[in-house]
C-alpha cells in the first residue's frame, strides 16, 4: 500500500496473508470458516507449491493473541484466469481445516448483487504489500482510503484503453494506491467486499494507470459452487 497508514491493529480480522516458507506474497480474505478469496496471478510464482494462510494478524513477524498459520488443502484458481491478461483473477483457498473464528479472525461478507458501486464511492484496501518506490515491506498491516472511478474512465485512451470488462472495477491512484504484495485483498464498500485487488499493469501510485480490481458479484455463483463442492 503506497500512502496509506497503518491499520489500526486487528480491525480488519477477515485479512489474510498468503505465505511461502514463512515470507508474505499476497493479501486475501476469509469468505467462510474454510475459505479464502485471494487473486489467481498469486500462484504465477509459486511453482506448484501451496500457500500458507496467516489469519489474526497484524504484524507479520511479532507474536500476537489470535494469530495461526493454516496449511491449505487444495487451491482453486479460476479456470479463465491466465498469465496474459487480468481475466478471472480469482483463487479460492480451502483450508486444511475450520479456522477457529475470534475478535481476530472473521469472515467478511462479499457484494452478491451484481450492480456497480457508484463512481467516486470511497472504499478502503488493506495489505502487507510494499510502501514506497524503493519496494520496502511493512512488518504491519497498512490501509488506504481510495474512491471509486467510473469503468469509462478507467477505460479511457490514455488510462486502460479498454481492456476493463464489466466483471473488473477500477480507483484511483493518483499517489495512494495499492502495490506489489497487496493483490488478492478485498476492496472494501461499505463494510462488504466489492473487489479483489489485481496486479494488473503492475505500476503503482501513477494516476494514469489506475488501480484495478475483480469484480466479485458476477462469481458468486462459481464461489459457491466451489465451496459446496469440496466440502463435500
Ligand atoms: N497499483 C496496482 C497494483 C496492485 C497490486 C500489485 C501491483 N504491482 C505489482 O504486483 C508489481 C509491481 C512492480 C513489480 C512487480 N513484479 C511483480 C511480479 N509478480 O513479478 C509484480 C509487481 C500493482
Amino acid at each position: 500500500i503506497l500512502r496509506g497508514s497503518v491499520a489500526r491493529p486487528h480491525l480488519k480480522p477477515y485479512m489474510a496473508s498468503l505465505q511461502l516458507d514463512g515470507q508474505h506474497i499476497c493479501g486475501g480474505f476469509l469468505i467462510a470458516e474454510q475459505w479464502v478469496l485471494s487473486a489467481a496471478h498469486c500462484t504465477e510464482e509459486t511453482d506448484g507449491k501451496l500457500f500458507q494462510v496467516l489469519l489474526g494478524a497484524h504484524s507479520l513477524t511479532e507474536p500476537e493473541p489470535h494469530k495461526r498459520l493454516y496449511q491449505v488443502r487444495a487451491q482453486f484458481p479460476h479456470p479463465g484466469s491466465n498469465i496474459h491478461n487480468n481475466k478471472d483473477d480469482l483463487l479460492l483457498l480451502q483450508l486444511e481445516e475450520k479456522a477457529e473464528l475470534n475478535a481476530d479472525v472473521r469472515v467478511l461478507p462479499f457484494q452478491r448483487e451484481d450492480r456497480d458501486v457508484a463512481a467516486d464511492t470511497v472504499c478502503e484496501v488493506a495489505g502487507w504489500g510494499t510502501i514506497d518506490h524503493s519496494g520496502t515491506r511493512p512488518d504491519k498491516l497498512h490501509q488506504v482510503e481510495r474512491p471509486v472511478i467510473s469503468r469509462d474512465v478507467c477505460n479511457h485512451r490514455t488510462r486502460h484503453d479498454g481492456t476493463i470488462t464489466r466483471n473488473m472495477m477500477c480507483t484511483d491512484s493518483r499517489r495512494k494506491d495499492t502495490c506489489k504484495g497487496d493483490s488478492g485483498g478485498p476492496l472494501v464498500c461499505g463494510g462488504v467486499a466489492e473487489g479483489v485487488v489485481t496486479a494488473g499493469s503492475r505500476v503503482c501510485g501513477n494516476y494514469k494507470k489506475p488501480a484495478i480490481y475483480t469484480r466479485i458479484a458476477p462469481y458468486a455463483d462459481w464461489i459457491d459452487s466451489v465451496m459446496a463442492s469440496a466440502d463435500g
